[in-house]
């Protein structure tokens, strides 16, 4: 049967990323983004350019939580900028995507920091404080299904999972979008929110990121 799309993407990993070389995962699944098959990655416009990589940099996190691994670009741009001893848990509801980033996050030797765990990021976040010893996440990239973003922001105020500082950055709040997220975050007093315009991972669709930190 024809392969899938992500399995193809790790195939690119395979063939052109060197073992334990993170970036080099990072450069081999952009080039196959970009010039043989588009796969929604965060991308490298919204990654390096700036906004993805600059905010990681800047909160320089102890605990991370990522809401959709698909390959794990993300999870391996992210986990290669965390300060030594800073985890990162990504949470992805696919299990076909779940398989493919492990060996993504893998290829780049970065097993130690990352905890891929899979199921609906509505159940797990739950369970962060419980099953995974989280007080808090300092960083949280909402990158999943966009009618998720909002639910599975309150559900992290509910739990008790954001603390004053904590950085919430959402990707696609333009394309596809996330309205309500929107909506909500930039008219809520628990935030300040910031918008970071750019384009669709490797087009030229308007996109932007939205960055917004918890007040408490
Ligand atoms: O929803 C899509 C989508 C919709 C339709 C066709 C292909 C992808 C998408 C597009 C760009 C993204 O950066 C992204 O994170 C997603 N996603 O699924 O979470
Ligand atoms: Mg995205």
């Amino acid at each position: 049967t024809r392969s899938t799309r992500p399995q193809r993407l790790l195939g690119a990993v395979r063939r052109t990323a060197t073992r334990g070389d993170p970036r080099s995962v990072v450069r081999a699944i952009d080039d196959f983004c970009r010039h043989t098959e588009w796969a929604m990655n965060v991308g490298d416009e919204k990654g390096t350019g700036c906004i993805l990589d600059s905010v990681v940099s800047e909160v320089s996190p102890a605990t991370v939580l990522e809401l959709g691994t698909y390959c794990g670009y993300s999870t391996v741009r992210i986990a290669t900028l965390l300060p030594p001893g800073a985890k990162l848990i990504t949470l992805e509801f696919n299990p076909d995507f779940a398989l493919i980033a492990r060996q993504v996050i893998a290829w780049a030797g970065l097993e130690e920091k990352v905890h891929l765990v899979e199921g609906s990021s509505g159940d797990l976040i739950p369970l962060m404080k419980e099953k995974f010893g989280v007080k808090s996440f300092d960083l949280v990239f909402l990158d999943h299904w966009k009618d998720r973003y909002l639910p599975d922001t309150k559900l992290l105020e509910e739990c008790g999972l954001l603390q004053k500082g904590s950085v919430l950055l959402a990707d696609n709040v333009i394309c596809p979008g996330s309205p309500d997220y929107l909506e909500y975050i930039r008219n809520s007093p628990k935030y300040r929110s910031q918008h970071f315009k750019s384009h669709l991972e490797y087009t030229k669709v308007e996109d932007g990121l939205e960055k917004s930190v918890f007040l408490g």
